[in-house]
């Protein structure tokens, strides 16, 4: 795992927004693995910004979120589709017909995941998936004790996890318990993933998921085994880190090119 540490979030999101910038020029037609929350705000407002100044076309780009709460129509505020289209999609020219997220008012859902897992693999697998964390280790919906090789199906959220969602929805007591979630394995599946955690909020789920055990207790340490996995975050995040000088020095003797 590369562990890349910024002085703060804004320059965090900023290469991460570089590296789907360069992966969408590369390959117009590139699978963009999304995520909702906090943290990838600044990414999505950045590309938003490089499309309107600087052309960066998502007409050809196809789109997977991680996940969405059971029970939510669309056009529900707190919905995790109505999170991405008025912070993403809305702005740039992606195709809605290429936007996929979890329907959350399925009437059959294990039929609906099947199809989801199957449609991922239709467009030819995700190219760059991206990730925030939740304070348990959590990525996507998938809670401690998760399977490590789980597909997209549903979850039960922890109290921790209706905790931290509850402003979108006014109270904890709101939050849907069930949600809809790509799996452990389904991210694993993809070819490069950039994981982002800003605060010291995150600080101890970002050092189990870099230098813990592997353990479904902490569902992203399993990210040591993806072969190419980004880890871009602030110094608040950093905190909990033991071996930070090494990380830093590492990536100060990245070439030039190579840094985003
Ligand atoms: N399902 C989402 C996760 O994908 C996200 O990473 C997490 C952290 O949210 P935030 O970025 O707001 O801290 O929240 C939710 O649980």
């Amino acid at each position: 795992m590369e562990i890349i540490i910024q002085p703060n979030a804004d320059e965090a999101s900023m290469i991460a927004a570089r590296h789907v910038a360069r992966l969408v020029r590369d390959k117009p037609n590139a699978v963009l693995g999304l995520a909702t929350g906090s943290t990838p705000l600044m990414m999505y407002r950045e590309l938003v910004r490089m499309h309107k100044e600087q052309g960066l076309d998502f007409s050809e780009v196809t789109t997977f979120n991680l996940d969405e709460y059971v029970g939510l129509s669309p056009d529900h505020p707190a919905s995790y589709h109505a999170f991405m289209w008025d912070n993403f999609f809305s702005h740039i020219n992606v195709k809605r017909e290429r936007v996929h997220v979890p329907d959350g008012q399925s009437s059959h859902v294990p039929a609906f995941c099947r199809k989801y897992e199957e449609a991922i693999v239709a467009a030819g697998g995700i190219d760059l998936q991206v990730l925030g964390i939740g304070s348990d280790g959590h990525i996507g919906f998938n809670e401690p004790s998760s399977s490590l090789a789980s597909r997209t199906r549903i979850k039960t959220l922890t109290a921790q996890t209706r905790e931290d969602n509850a402003k979108a929805f006014g109270s904890a007591d709101q939050v849907p318990f069930h949600v809809i979630t790509m799996g452990v394995g389904t991210i694993m599946d993809t070819r490069h993933v950039i994981i982002l955690a800003f605060g010291e909020k995150k600080a101890e789920a970002i050092a189990g998921a870099v230098e813990g055990p592997i353990t479904a207790m902490n569902p992203a340490s399993i990210l040591q085994m993806h072969p190419v996995a980004t880890c871009i975050i602030d110094e608040g995040a950093a905190t909990k880190l033991k071996r930070t000088e090494y990380y830093r020095w590492v990536y100060d003797r990245k070439p030039d090119w190579q840094k985003l």
